[in-house]
């Protein structure tokens, strides 16, 4: 298991890295950032996953959010992939924005002319997590957690809780909580996994609930209330039903004033690192 190294740059007293590999799962080149901080110069850390939403790269989250400072304080690795295979040269692939590459949805594809590329749920639980175990040796994989934003919250929450135990803590900043009942999910969860709904339940975060998912900790969720996409897509009034019916334990905060954009993000990041940081110590 081997990478590139693409660049490194000392950054709060650790280094930001991104790099690049062979992907098995994905078929292609993938890229991904990680944060080293001061702390894995010395010793082992835990590791944190971040997925980002449509349109982003493994460079979004770690110019965008500011994560860095407090990560480096708390002893965070921060590991960003990107959010889909690239160039995969598939018919259909490019071109909208709301599916296809940068638009992978976190989930294996099944469909003939996906199935093959289009594995990012394997990516991020699997080959990734390997890659980082072998590649980075302050990367306490032993105490991993997981967030993200938009796609990359509904990423982030589905993987969390069909994964026991390998995530022991689990954040996110206005996630896609219903993809079977909005518009991003219904354009893009027939095409990659056809259509028949029961194939789609996996990848839903209020069905997950529903049908007996549960995360051992609680689920931590921001949200603006300024945010355009809350009605259509996002419907955070989903999830709160789902746990409440559960007994999944959340913590759904609406923030009042604030968008979609990593403005939110930077201003509530902090609670995030130190919600996970909490759970990794
Ligand atoms: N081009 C779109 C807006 C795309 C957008 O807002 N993407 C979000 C994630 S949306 C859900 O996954 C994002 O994180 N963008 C990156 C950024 O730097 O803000 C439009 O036309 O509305």
């Amino acid at each position: 298991m081997t990478f590139e190294t693409i660049s490194e740059q000392r950054c709060f007293g650790g280094i930001q890295g991104f790099y690049s590999h062979a992907s098995s799962e994905t078929g292609g080149t993938m890229k991904f950032a990680v944060y080293h901080p001061p702390q894995a110069a010395t010793g082992k850390v835990p590791v944190l996953y971040y997925l980002a939403g449509l349109t982003c790269t493994e460079e979004t989250f770690i110019i965008k959010a500011g994560a860095q400072r407090l990560a480096a304080e708390l002893g965070l690795m921060l590991v960003a992939p990107d959010t889909s295979p690239r160039n995969t040269g598939i018919e259909g692939a490019t071109g909208d924005w709301e599916f296809g590459e940068a638009a992978g949805f976190y989930l294996d594809a099944t469909t003939p002319a996906f199935a093959a590329r289009f594995r990012m749920y394997s990516y991020v639980t699997r080959e990734l997590p390997a890659l980082i175990a072998a590649g980075f040796a302050a990367a306490d994989t032993a105490r991993s957690g997981i967030f993200g934003h938009s796609m990359g919250g509904h990423g982030a929450l589905t993987i969390a809780l069909k994964n026991p135990g390998a995530y022991r803590s689990v954040s996110a900043f206005a996630p896609i909580v219903a993809p079977s009942q909005v518009p991003w999910g219904l354009k893009a969860l027939p095409r990659y996994l056809g259509e028949d709904r029961v194939a789609w339940q996996p990848y839903d975060t209020v069905a997950l609930l529903r049908s007996g998912h549960r995360f051992d900790g609680t689920l931590l969720v921001d949200q603006g209330d300024a945010d355009k996409f809350l009605e259509p897509q996002l419907k955070p009034e989903l999830l709160a039903a789902a746990a409440k019916d559960a007994g999944q334990a959340l913590t759904l905060r609406l923030q009042p004033g604030y968008d979609h954009s990593y403005y939110f993000i930077q201003t509530f990041i902090e609670d995030h690192l130190r919600h996970h940081a909490r759970a990794l110590a």
